[in-house]
């Protein structure tokens, strides 16, 4: 009797494997949209703080007006660096990558924790808020000891935008500019099993504690394929100069084989739904800093690529540049992202927990066949 072997499907990258339900987030390629609990993104763009948005992402309701207040104290009484947070950012060398500094700091954050082991949903909430509260803290604070200036106390007076952008720059900047940054913080918040998500639920799918999932996360999201790339678009911006050199410079670059940063997208092939919010964000800074010849270059790289390869930007192109305006290091981009992603890491973390199963797929063996010593 003859039998046929199937051979295992493999999917390499898990393109196309759907692993799990969620109900935080909905990412529609067919009509280019993003929902965060039902609501267009772009409408939360529109009308909601920050703060709302991270209860929305964690509760799955906007917050009433007393629940808002409630979450917003808890989080403006984290918002000092810890001494010893502030400890472990001073012993981690400048020569250091940004994230490789959060990442320590979130380490240090989760040790100092006595319930960090805690996982019921109260105690997760509790640890979202104080993430959420003192990850500013730390990106402000590791930017200004490396430009050489001082720590910048919290003030419980402002909202936690204005209050990220104060501490790291000693003042509350224009309107425009504390806008361009709430409506980047929503857009970046969520984006369903992406590689760092996906990374945070894979930990916490071992019962691991919040603070291991987050670790992990920011590792994720550092490499230039994912949030990274929102640092590696300014680099290529300084590496074409100005606008008249996009298309020699995109040949060149094809014709090496390399990646443009901020093009392309595992899920969205036709455009990322967020960038026409955040390019319109950004053509208020062009605006606001008279910078013509940023928005030629970005309209520049953006129309040879749509050209040569079809690939359309993703959300790190128009964000690069908008950080770059609004006064952040490049090597401080990618920490934004983590400001922002830390609500929907979080709120991923506590729905695999509510539904836990342990994630861990098989592998099709290609080594050598069995042999012996
Ligand atoms: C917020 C975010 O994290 S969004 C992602 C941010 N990352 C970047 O901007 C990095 C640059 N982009 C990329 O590397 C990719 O587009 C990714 C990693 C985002 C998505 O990758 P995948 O879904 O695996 O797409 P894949 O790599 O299969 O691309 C399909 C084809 O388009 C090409 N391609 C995709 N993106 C790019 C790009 N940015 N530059 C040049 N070619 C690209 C690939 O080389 C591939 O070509 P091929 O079929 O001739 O081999
Ligand atoms: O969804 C992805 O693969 C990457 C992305 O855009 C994000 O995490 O915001």
């Amino acid at each position: 009797m003859s039998q046929t072997q199937t051979e295992p499907e493999i999917r390499k990258g898990l393109v196309g494997v759907v692993a799990d339900t969620t109900a935080i987030s909905k990412v529609n390629p067919e009509t280019n949209s993003l929902l965060y609990r039902g609501y267009p993104v772009q409408e939360l763009a529109a009308r909601c703080t920050f703060e709302e948005v991270a209860y929305l992402l964690w509760h799955g309701e906007l917050p009433t007006p007393e629940q808002l207040s409630e979450m917003e104290e808890a989080g403006r009484s984290q918002r000092a660096l810890a001494p010893e947070v502030r400890a472990a950012v001073d012993l981690v060398p400048t020569t250091a990558h940004p994230m490789d500094v959060l990442r320590t700091a979130v380490s240090v954050i989760g040790a100092t924790d006595p319930a960090a082991d805690d996982a019921s949903p109260e105690s997760s909430y509790a640890k979202s808020v104080r993430l959420l509260s003192q990850i500013p803290a730390v990106v402000a604070y590791d930017q200004r000891r490396r430009r050489g200036q001082e720590l910048v106390e919290p003030r419980n007076d402002l909202g936690y935008v204005e209050n990220f952008l104060y501490m790291t720059f000693g003042e509350v900047p224009a309107d425009v500019v504390v806008d361009a940054f709430r409506v980047s913080l929503i857009l970046y918040a969520e984006h369903s099993f992406n590689a760092s998500t996906f990374t945070a639920r894979v930990i916490t799918s071992t019962l691991s504690d919040l603070y291991s999932a987050v670790v992990g996360a920011i590792g994720a999201l550092k490499g230039p394929l994912h949030g990274g790339a929102n640092e590696a678009v300014m680099h290529v911006f300084e590496e074409i100069g100005t606008a008249e050199n996009a298309e020699g410079w995109l040949e060149q670059a094809l014709a090496e084989k390399r990646k443009i940063m901020g093009f392309g997208h595992r899920v969205y092939k036709r455009g990322d739904s967020r960038v026409p919010t955040m390019k319109a964000a950004l053509d208020t800074l062009v605006a606001h800093y008279d910078r013509p010849d940023l928005a030629e270059l970005y309209d520049r790289l953006e129309a040879a690529m749509v050209e040569r390869k079809n690939i359309r930007p993703n959300l790190d192109y128009p964000s690069g540049p908008a950080y770059h305006l609004m006064g952040f290091d490049t090597a401080t981009f990618t920490p934004l992202f983590v400001a922002a992603r830390i609500t929907g890491w979080t709120a991923h973390i506590m729905e695999q927990l509510a539904s836990n199963a342990l994630i861990r797929p098989l592998s099709a063996y290609n080594g050598p066949d069995e042999r012996h010593l």
